[in-house]
C-alpha cells in the first residue's frame, strides 16, 4: 500500500482547524481524524463513569478507562464511542470543562497518539471516514505537526483573533440550539483563553506551532478560502514530490 498523504492541522480552540480540515477532506476525498474529538470521548467515558477527571487521584482510573475506550470515525465528521455515535455529546460544556486533565494526562496521550498514528498510516482502515480508498488523511488536533506526525507531507498551524475566535463559538453554539446559549460571548472568550493556556503550557505535546509549519489566519479568511489555501498547498506539494 503506498503512503498516504499526511495533513496536520494544528491551533488554538475555535481558530477553524475543523471545519477546514473537513471540508479539505471533503474535497480530496481524505480520511479525517479529529483527535480532539478523541480526548472528548475519553472524557465523556469518565464522566459517564462517575469519574471526575478534575480530581487529582483519579489519574490512573481515566488512564484505564481510556486505554478501554474504542473510538472510530465511521463517517466523516462523526464519532463513536464504544459503538455508540457521541458526536453531539462531546460538543457540551461539561466535557470541556473536565477535559484539560484528560489532555495533560501522560498515559492517555500515549494511548491516544498510537491510535492517531495507525489511523493516519492507514492501519486501522475502518477508521477513515472518506468512502473509498482514501489517498491521504488531514488530522487536526494541538500536536499533530510536533509529536504525532512529525514528518507529516503538510502542516498547517491556523490562528484567529481571540475576539472572533469567541464570537465564531457563540455563532455556533446559537445556530445549534437555535436560541442565545447561556454563555456571552465574554465567557466564551475566557473559557477559549483558559483552554489555549493549558493547551500551551502543559508539560506534555503542548500546543506550539511546528517549525516548518504554514501559518494560516483565518481573522479575515471566509471558509472557502481557507479550504482554497491549503488545497492549493496539497496540489502543490504532490506536484512536487
Ligand atoms: N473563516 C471563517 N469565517 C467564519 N466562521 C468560521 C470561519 N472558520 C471557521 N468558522 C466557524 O468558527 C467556529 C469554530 O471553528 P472550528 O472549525 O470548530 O474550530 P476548531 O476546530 O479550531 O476548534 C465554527 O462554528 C466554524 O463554522
Ligand atoms: N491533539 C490534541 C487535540 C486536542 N487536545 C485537547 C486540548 C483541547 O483543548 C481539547 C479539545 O480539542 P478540540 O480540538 O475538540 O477543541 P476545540 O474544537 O478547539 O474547542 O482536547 C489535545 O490535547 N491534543
Amino acid at each position: 500500500m503506498s503512503r498516504l498523504f499526511r495533513i496536520a492541522i494544528d491551533g488554538p480552540a475555535a481558530s477553524g482547524k475543523s471545519t477546514t480540515a473537513k471540508l479539505v477532506a471533503r474535497r480530496l476525498n481524505f480520511g479525517y481524524i479529529d483527535s480532539g474529538a478523541m480526548y472528548r470521548a475519553v472524557t465523556l467515558k469518565c464522566l459517564e463513569n462517575g469519574i471526575d477527571p478534575t480530581q487529582k487521584n483519579n489519574d490512573a482510573k481515566v488512564a484505564k478507562l481510556a486505554s478501554e475506550a474504542s473510538i472510530r470515525f465511521p463517517r466523516l465528521g462523526s464519532v463513536e464511542l464504544d459503538g455508540r455515535d457521541v458526536s453531539s455529546l462531546i460538543r457540551s460544556s461539561e466535557i470541556v470543562r473536565a477535559i484539560a486533565p484528560v489532555a495533560a494526562n501522560p498515559s492517555v496521550r500515549a494511548t491516544l497518539a498510537q491510535q492517531q498514528r495507525d489511523l493516519a498510516s492507514g492501519a486501522t482502515e475502518s477508521g477513515l471516514s472518506s468512502e473509498s480508498q482514501p489517498k491521504g488523511v488531514v488530522m487536526d488536533g494541538r500536536d499533530i505537526g510536533t509529536v504525532i506526525l512529525p514528518d507529516a507531507e503538510l502542516k498547517v498551524y491556523i490562528i484567529a483573533d481571540a475576539r472572533i475566535r469567541a464570537q465564531r463559538r457563540f455563532d455556533e453554539l446559537m445556530a445549534k440550539q437555535g436560541t442565545a446559549p447561556g454563555e456571552s460571548v465574554d465567557d466564551i472568550a475566557r473559557d477559549l483563553a483558559a483552554r489555549d493556556l493549558a493547551d500551551q503550557t502543559r508539560k506534555i505535546s503542548p500546543l506550539k506551532k511546528a517549525e516548518d509549519a504554514v501559518v494560516l489566519d483565518t481573522s479575515n479568511c471566509t471558509i472557502e478560502e481557507q479550504v482554497d489555501s491549503i488545497e492549493r498547498l496539497v496540489h502543490s506539494r504532490m506536484g512536487s514530490k
